[in-house]
């Protein structure tokens, strides 16, 4: 059940797009790819919806073979960033389309609409024309109209990539609450590591064609399988050898076991957090601390200060030779 893409390979020209990728995706789930531009994430999705066809490899929708069946037939509803409207239709007109060219009884296509228009709250917009809606209320819209037709699966590609944050994280939020109402599968494509965090079931991080790691995203986040992915889901920085969450690190005002000895070189106060950059010898990383740590450490710029990745922390790559053996006697003062 769900979704299978197995052993997906495509190529435009000598270029690969996607080189034997597979996913597998779960029913009833939301599911993000995710990845920089250009990883495949779109082309994954074309190939999925069969507007694109993969050079190899199979698609499974809901335990059909959906390889060679055209995009009509594979029950998927498709919302892509900019969304194309009947213009010169309503809001509500454009939501029936579907229902009407499958000449679905007239009733019944009333009473869907209203349903759908409800659950995007646009039933109260159901007679104004595209052109009258926001952003925001557009994407609403196109999602209503792809859910009329009682889909499968819903693939969305970047539908919130057009619209500024403030909406977009108001209509994320919207569709973690749709997506719970009515838990239909659902794929959506985003190269948004904040969206996908808060949105998502699941993720597929996707990079120059390939599938870099699946997970929850506590998982991914917790547990990166390599610098890629842990770089892409969050801030990071590299302490004596080791790649870390600049929050997940552990400052004492002297040395401790395990700690790199550094120097503080700047502060700068951002909201809520402090970031402080420092320096270890020849190299620099930066911490995310509060102000109340600030000021229990007494910190300024010069200040000497030791680190070390907080317990549990993830963390990816080995500390520097030496510095898990340190004690606090054998610590070296801060160059
Ligand atoms: N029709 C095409 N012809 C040639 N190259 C293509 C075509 N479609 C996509 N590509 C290339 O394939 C690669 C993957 O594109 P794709 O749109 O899948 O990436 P993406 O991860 O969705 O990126 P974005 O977030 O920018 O949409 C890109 O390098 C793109 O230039």
């Amino acid at each position: 059940m769900g979704i299978q893409a197995l052993n997906i390979s495509k190529r435009f020209g000598s270029f690969v797009a996607l080189d034997d990728v597979s996913i597998d995706v779960r029913s009833g789930q939301l599911t993000a790819l995710l990845g920089p531009s250009g990883g495949g994430k779109s082309t994954l999705l074309r190939v999925i919806a069969g507007l694109d066809q993969a050079d190899s490899g199979t698609v499974r929708i809901e335990d059909q073979d959906a390889t060679s069946l055209p995009p009509q037939r594979r029950d998927v509803g498709f919302v892509f960033q900019h969304y194309a409207a009947f213009k010169h239709l309503s809001v509500y007109r454009n939501v029936a389309f579907g229902l009407e060219v499958r000449k679905r009884p007239k009733a019944e296509t009333r009473r869907r609409v209203q349903e759908l228009l409800e659950l995007v709250h646009l039933d109260q917009f159901a007679d104004r024309l595209p052109a009258q809606l926001s952003g925001g209320q557009r994407q609403r819209m196109a999602l209503a109209r792809a859910l009329a037709a009682e889909p499968k699966v819903l693939l969305l590609d970047e539908p919130f990539g057009a619209l500024d944050a403030k909406v977009r994280k108001e209509l994320r939020d919207w569709l973690r609450r749709l997506h719970d109402e009515v838990h239909v599968t659902t794929i959506f494509v985003t190269h948004d590591q904040e969206e996908a965090l808060e949105v998502a079931d699941e993720l597929v991080v996707i990079n120059h064609g390939r599938v870099e790691q699946v997970g929850s995203p506590n998982d991914l986040y917790d547990r990166p399988a390599n610098e890629f992915v842990m770089e892409f889901l969050g801030p990071v920085t590299r302490l004596g050898g080791q790649l870390v969450r600049p929050h997940d690190l552990d400052v004492f005002a002297e040395a401790q076991p395990g700690t790199v000895p550094a120097r503080v070189e700047r502060l700068q106060r951002i909201g809520f957090e402090v970031r402080a950059d420092a320096r270890d010898g020849d190299a620099s990383f930066w911490l995310q601390l509060t102000p109340g740590q600030v000021e229990a450490l007494d910190l300024a710029p010069g200040s000497p200060i030791w680190v070390r990745p907080a317990r549990g922390a993830a963390t990816i790559g080995a500390p520097a030779p030496g510095v898990r053996s340190l004690d606090p006697a054998g610590a070296t003062s801060p160059s």
